[in-house]
């Protein structure tokens, strides 16, 4: 297939996709293969979230990130590898990176409701009790996302060859997490590191990531040829991209492209920058060994075999949220 060099990330309609016309839902996975195949990223419309949906949940996480660092260090439990709770400024930094990002964030995780033996594998989520509808709208907005992600990935299955549900029962009830992000104000630039970023240059860990709030500038993709270029999106749209898991399993057929969240100009940076990811992650046996037909002369198999959940707890040392 050609390589398409991208200004900006495709745009494209879930509705496409569920809405029942098979041309449409041929045309949407093939977009959508060629855009993850090229650059990784798409942005989508129909996603699921309603406006008032995605309003609470900022209005509430700007109240929380507005508490006093005391009292949002009592939800940060460090046994728990920063999966769940609270994560102070600057605990997160980028494989390979030693400074940490300028920003604090808020984990939540899977809550199993069903009586599926994997809910004892998780533990339990934590609310702060300053802000009684956290849980509410958190746990809404997660299952909401799950919901897309799933379909996103019936789009991905069928791409791949494979059957349309491929991934429906290794994502059921997976480790997913919803991550409100706050990039906080810096008063005094010439007081953080001088390499400190918001988010440095990163892949992210799992299949498939959907971000809400990248219609706040700063938002960058390296794309194949180098160029940073930045990724815009509407109001009524979300990203979703490529996590490494994905690009692993399909050995890179789909790429999980290098993106990072540069800082604003100086005179800026004591403004507030906020998003909100959900990293959507399989349940943790999920075995990550490359497809078959995803290898041949072209390309040769590049990864070990390696399940979902050992590559997380890899990857949660490199990034210094698991200490040995
Ligand atoms: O804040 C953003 O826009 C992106 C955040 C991100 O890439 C991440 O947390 O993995
Ligand atoms: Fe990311």
């Amino acid at each position: 297939m050609s390589a398409k060099l991208y200004d900006e990330i495709p745009s494209l309609d879930l509705a496409d996709f569920t809405s029942g016309n098979a041309e449409k839902k041929a045309a949407f996975v093939q977009t959508l293969g060629e855009a993850y195949h090229n650059i990784g990223f798409v942005a989508i419309k129909n996603h699921g979230l309603t406006d008032e949906m995605t309003s609470r949940l900022y209005d509430t996480i700007k109240k929380f990130f507005a508490l006093s660092d005391e009292t949002k260090q009592q939800y940060e439990i460090p046994e728990l590898a920063g999966q769940r709770g609270y994560i102070g400024k600057g605990k997160e930094h980028a494989k390979g990176r030693k400074t940490g990002d300028l920003k604090e964030f808020y984990h939540i995780g899977q809550l199993v409701t069903d009586g599926d033996q994997i809910g004892s594998e998780y533990p339990d989520n934590i609310w702060p009790d300053e802000l009684p509808e956290m849980e509410e709208i958190g746990m809404h907005v997660y299952k909401t996302l799950e919901a897309t992600g799933i379909k996103m990935l019936q789009a991905i299955a069928l791409y791949l060859g494979l059957d349309e549900h491929y991934f429906d029962n290794k994502a059921h009830n997976g480790n997913s997490i919803l991550r409100p992000i706050h990039y906080f104000p810096i008063e005094n630039p010439e007081e953080v590191p001088a390499d400190a970023v918001r988010a440095a240059e990163h892949g992210d860990i799992n299949l498939i990531t959907l971000l809400m709030g990248a219609s706040a500038d700063g938002l960058q993709v390296l794309r194949r040829d180098n160029k940073w270029i930045p990724i815009t999106a509407l109001p009524d749209q979300i990203i979703v991209n490529v996590g490494d898991m994905l690009s692993r399993h399909t050995n890179n057929k789909l790429k999980s492209t290098i993106h990072r969240v540069v800082n604003p100009p100086k005179e800026q940076m004591k403004t507030s920058r906020f998003s909100i990811p959900f990293f959507m992650h399989p349940r943790s046996d999920m075995d990550l060994t490359v497809l078959e037909n995803c290898i041949d002369s072209d390309n040769p198999k590049l990864y070990d075999d390696i399940t979902a959940g050992e590559f997380l707890q890899q990857r949660l040392a490199e990034i210094g949220l698991k200490k040995n």
